[in-house]
């Protein structure tokens, strides 16, 4: 009955508007407030504080880069921490790997995690798989906790810089990601809009070059429920053996999942990894400024 408009300081004088069909379910968690509605077109959504998290249509484009864009580039990765992304289905992309032993996922708030594995069976698909621990909690504490060199690969899939997920952009953070990381481990985190946030973006480009000695690069992808349509990504690598981003050394195919509760993979693709490190010339200019 009527619409949802995302309306939001982040995106001043724009907003993303979706028919809606059904509020399915509305509550205030400890940390936001949280809601699921059914849309006239994009299957159901997932709403906290007024921003989308993800729709049913098009959340595999975000889920299936920011796996498959850091963990197609390293050989063999075995253990993964996931920070945010209490949906479930970054963990989806990640049980694809058969080199996997490990995914350790520390999210906030619970309330993210049991409403999606009430409404969105087909994302929080990803916690069913044995190899997931979760941690409700906070991500900052949780890696400052994690021993030196624990994991292959980091990551942040975090929501907005404003609210909860504030200090998963700032240095302390990346500081403790980068000693979480093996020598030569990846991290990759949400990095918002070039078209909305190139001065986010500058920043956190600066902050990963200062943290992480290995190569710093921004990708990007689209989805069109997020605010302009796209939403970025930093890949960053720890001192060690080097990490070509754009060239994945650990294909991953269409078909390759472990089993056969998630679909086949419907985005990611081997050269849409590589297509995705390629940036207009503004963008360029900022991120790649030597
Ligand atoms: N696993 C899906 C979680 C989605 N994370 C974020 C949710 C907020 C969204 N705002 C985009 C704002 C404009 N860049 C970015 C992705």
């Amino acid at each position: 009955p009527g619409w949802f408009s995302e309306i939001s300081p982040m995106w001043p004088g724009e907003a993303h508007s979706l028919k809606v069909e059904k509020i399915l379910f509305q509550g205030k968690s400890d940390y936001q407030n949280v809601m699921v509605f059914q849309s006239a077109t994009y299957g159901k959504v997932l709403v906290l504080d007024g921003v989308i998290q993800l729709t049913e249509r098009d959340e595999c484009a975000y889920q299936e880069m920011i796996t498959h864009l850091p963990l197609c580039s390293i050989p063999n990765p075995k253990k993964v921490l996931v920070v945010g992304g209490g949906d479930g289905g970054v963990l989806r992309e990640v049980a694809r790997h058969s080199s996997i032993e490990h995914i350790d996922i520390c999210e906030i708030d619970k309330m993210v995690v049991d409403v999606s594995k009430e409404f969105f069976p087909d994302v929080a698909v990803g916690y069913d798989d044995p190899r997931v621990k979760l941690h409700i909690g906070d991500g900052v504490a949780f890696l400052k906790a994690a021993p030196e060199g624990s994991y292959d690969a980091v990551i942040v899939d975090s929501s907005d810089p404003i609210g909860p997920a504030q200090e998963l952009f700032e240095k302390p953070f990346f500081e403790s990601v980068a000693k979480a990381l093996r020598p030569g481990g990846v991290v990759c985190t949400q990095a918002e809009s070039i078209w909305l946030h190139m001065h986010i973006i500058e920043d956190i480009v600066a902050n990963c070059r200062q943290v992480f000695k290995g190569s710093v690069n921004y990708a990007w992808t689209t989805v069109p429920t997020y605010p302009s349509g796209v939403i970025g990504f930093m890949l960053c690598s720890t001192e060690g053996p080097a990490v070509d981003f754009k060239n994945p050394v650990n294909p991953i195919d269409a078909n390759d999942n472990q089993s056969k509760s998630v679909g086949p993979l419907k985005f990611y693709n081997k050269e849409i990894h590589s297509a995705a490190f390629c940036l207009p010339s503004f963008a360029k200019k900022v991120i790649e400024a030597k």
